[in-house]
Order: structure tokens, then C-alpha cells, then sequence
């Protein structure tokens, strides 16, 4: 598949982070606007080698500390409202139709933002860029709640209150060695409560233990990345493979796996493309969907993980194909948009690089 192609074949991320996707030189702006020194250089492109390298460090918990740096420049209506902005009309370049992007409100209060005045000022922005890219790309919301502080029955909270305007559901992440989801379960309870729909963060840096606890405890309807379901999984000498009951449990109810290649590389949840389980669990019949993270701290695009997948795996239009049907399956989104955006973009968008 040409380079040309895959930029035009029409892709949707459900696993993109807000504030791991700035454009470097939004960073250096907003940072002198600001006021913020920490920055390791004011050059744009060393900024953005700087952050894939410091993220490649084998470590989830050395892959957050770079985070530091793009939430610091993130504290205000103003740059929030920009960098969505900018997100929305990145990922429309890209050719990405549909995108569920995540962050966490929490993060981002340092100057005195209240949780809702954060919500809303991403919201204008993502409305900002869907208006600016000419409705090519729909982008909706996911709040994040962090696993190691106490705030996610709070972000719950909010979650239900945004639902009608734009955020789409919720999400756990952070560090995932020591905060098991289940010490959220006020969270997902509320969440649940009130018909909401959530994704958990789990199977990274822990294994099957955790995509477990997030999908029999709490109830997670999607696993971000989740590829250490593999742990459940014994493949035999000829080829075949059993699987456990948990990893039978999640295909066999399509449980969407988010999967995001290259930040797994990074934070050592796999070890290079040619070997990562995403070929096996879709051979197996998951269900895949593939997805950026981070597209500035993995320096990475839509476009590029699928190139590394085609590459490492001969994928062609068909499997990309498969996988963007996926994901605006499992999408958080009613039912009606999610069949439009398959039927009327997807398909014929596929049907043309043929
Ligand atoms: O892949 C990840 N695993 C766990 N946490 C992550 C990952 N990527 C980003 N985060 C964290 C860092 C961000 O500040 C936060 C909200 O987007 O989510
Ligand atoms: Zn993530």
C-alpha cells in the first residue's frame, strides 16, 4: 500500500491522548506565553525528537514523567482551546474520520480552571477544529481520571454531566504497577449508574491480572492497549493456540482491544513491531483497533502505525480496512452515527483505493 493511499484510506483513533499530541512549536509558543522554563530546547524539532526519545525508555513510568512538560503550557482557556483545535485538524490531515480523544481535566487546574471550565474550553476547541477542517473529522471526548490520585468519582461525575456536550466517556490511566483499577470503583459504579460508557487503561505494564479487574470488576467495555492478554494465550509448536477463559471471554464478546504499537515498544509492553501481538490476537479474531496514544511522545501519526504494521505484517487496505470498522464499532457513539460513519465514509472511502 502507498504511503499516498494510507494517508488517504479513512482511519479512526479511539485511543489518542490530548496532552501527549502537541505540535512541538505550540509547545515552545505557549511556554514563553506562559512563562514556563522547563522546556529541555526552545527548537521545535529537537523538541519533538526529544520528547520520542525520553518517552523510549523501555518504562510506563519514564513514558509519563515527559507529560510534565505539555500539561505545564496546558493551564489555561485560551491554550487548551488551541491545542484542541490543533488536534482536530492534525488528525483530519491525517485522514482520521472519527476520533475519540482523551485527557485528564484534573490535570490541567494548576492556574485555577475549575473541572468545567476545563471540559468546556477543550470542547471549543475540538468544535473549533472540526469547523476548520470542514466537518471532515468528527472528534469527541473522553475524561480521564488518573489511577494514582483519589479524583475519578469526581471526573465520573463530570463525565455525566458533559455527556450531551460533547465527551463521550471516561478512561483510567497512569502508572499501572501499584493502582489496580478496581480502587476506582466508586467511579465506574457511578458511571454505570448512569448508563455511561468507559474504557480502562490496563494490560500494559501488568498482565492478564489487570485487563481482568478492569473488565469482571469494574466493567470496562473497551481495554486501552490490553495486549498483555497474551499471558492467557498458549501457543503451541504447530501453531495453534488455546486460549484461558478471561482471553476467551474478551473475544468472544468483542471486547475491543485499543492497541497502540509503537507506545507499547516504548514502554516495553512489546519488543519490536515484526513480534507484537497484535497479529496473533487478530488472527485469533479479537477485536483490533489501532491507535496512536501519543502521537508527539511516540512521535507517531495514524498514518505511520500503519505503515509499521504493514510492514511488519503485510497488512493491505482489507485489514485496515477491518480495523477502522472496528473501531467506529466499538466507538462510544450512538448507534445511527456509528452506522453513517461506516456506510457513507468508511466503505466507500476503502471502496475508492481499490
Ligand atoms: O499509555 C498510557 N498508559 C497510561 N497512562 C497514559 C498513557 N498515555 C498517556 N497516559 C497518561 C499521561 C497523561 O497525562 C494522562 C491523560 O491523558 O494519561
Ligand atoms: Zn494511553
Amino acid at each position: 500500500m502507498h504511503l499516498s493511499d494510507i494517508l488517504r484510506a479513512p482511519k479512526a483513533v479511539l485511543h489518542d491522548h490530548l496532552d501527549g499530541g502537541l505540535r512541538p512549536a505550540t509547545i515552545i509558543e505557549l511556554a514563553r506565553e506562559c512563562g514556563y522554563r522547563g522546556l529541555p530546547t526552545e527548537d521545535p524539532e529537537a523538541l519533538g525528537v526529544w520528547f520520542r526519545d525520553a518517552a523510549d525508555s523501555g518504562s510506563l513510568e519514564r513514558y509519563l514523567e515527559t507529560f510534565a512538560h505539555t500539561c505545564a503550557v496546558m493551564q489555561t482557556r485560551e491554550s487548551l482551546e488551541r491545542v484542541a483545535a490543533e488536534c482536530a485538524e492534525d488528525l483530519a490531515a491525517d485522514g482520521v474520520v472519527y476520533a475519540e480523544v482523551r485527557y485528564a481535566p484534573e490535570q490541567h487546574q494548576e492556574r485555577g480552571l475549575t473541572l468545567d471550565e476545563v471540559v468546556d474550553a477543550v470542547n471549543a476547541g475540538f468544535r473549533e477544529g472540526e469547523r476548520r477542517t470542514g466537518g471532515r473529522i468528527t472528534v469527541r471526548a473522553l475524561l480521564t481520571g488518573m489511577r494514582h490520585t483519589d479524583r475519578s468519582l469526581e471526573i465520573a461525575e463530570l463525565t455525566v454531566a458533559h455527556r450531551e456536550r460533547g465527551v463521550a466517556g471516561f478512561d483510567i490511566a497512569g502508572g499501572e504497577i501499584g493502582n489496580p483499577p478496581a480502587r476506582h470503583l466508586p467511579a465506574f459504579q457511578h458511571l454505570r449508574r448512569h448508563n455511561c460508557h468507559f474504557t480502562i487503561h490496563a494490560g500494559e505494564a501488568v498482565g492478564a491480572e489487570s485487563i481482568h479487574e478492569a473488565v469482571q470488576i469494574c466493567g470496562a467495555e473497551r481495554i486501552g492497549h490490553g495486549v498483555r492478554i497474551t499471558d492467557d494465550i498458549t501457543v503451541h509448536d504447530d501453531g495453534s493456540a488455546a486460549l484461558g477463559h478471561l482471553a476467551a471471554y474478551i473475544r468472544d464478546n468483542r471486547i475491543a482491544l485499543e492497541v497502540c504499537p509503537t507506545s507499547n515498544l516504548q514502554t516495553g509492553a512489546a519488543k519490536d513491531y515484526a513480534t507484537h501481538p497484535i497479529d496473533l490476537l487478530r488472527r485469533l479474531g479479537f477485536r483490533i483497533t489501532l491507535n496512536t496514544d501519543n502521537r508527539l511522545v511516540s512521535g507517531t501519526t495514524m498514518s505511520r502505525e500503519f505503515q509499521h504494521m504493514a510492514e511488519a505484517f503485510g497488512y493491505g487496505p482489507e485489514v485496515f480496512e477491518e480495523f477502522t470498522v472496528a473501531a467506529v464499532e466499538s466507538a462510544f457513539l450512538p448507534l445511527p452515527e456509528r452506522r453513517r460513519l461506516i456506510d457513507e465514509v468508511i466503505r466507500p472511502g476503502y471502496a475508492a483505493l481499490r
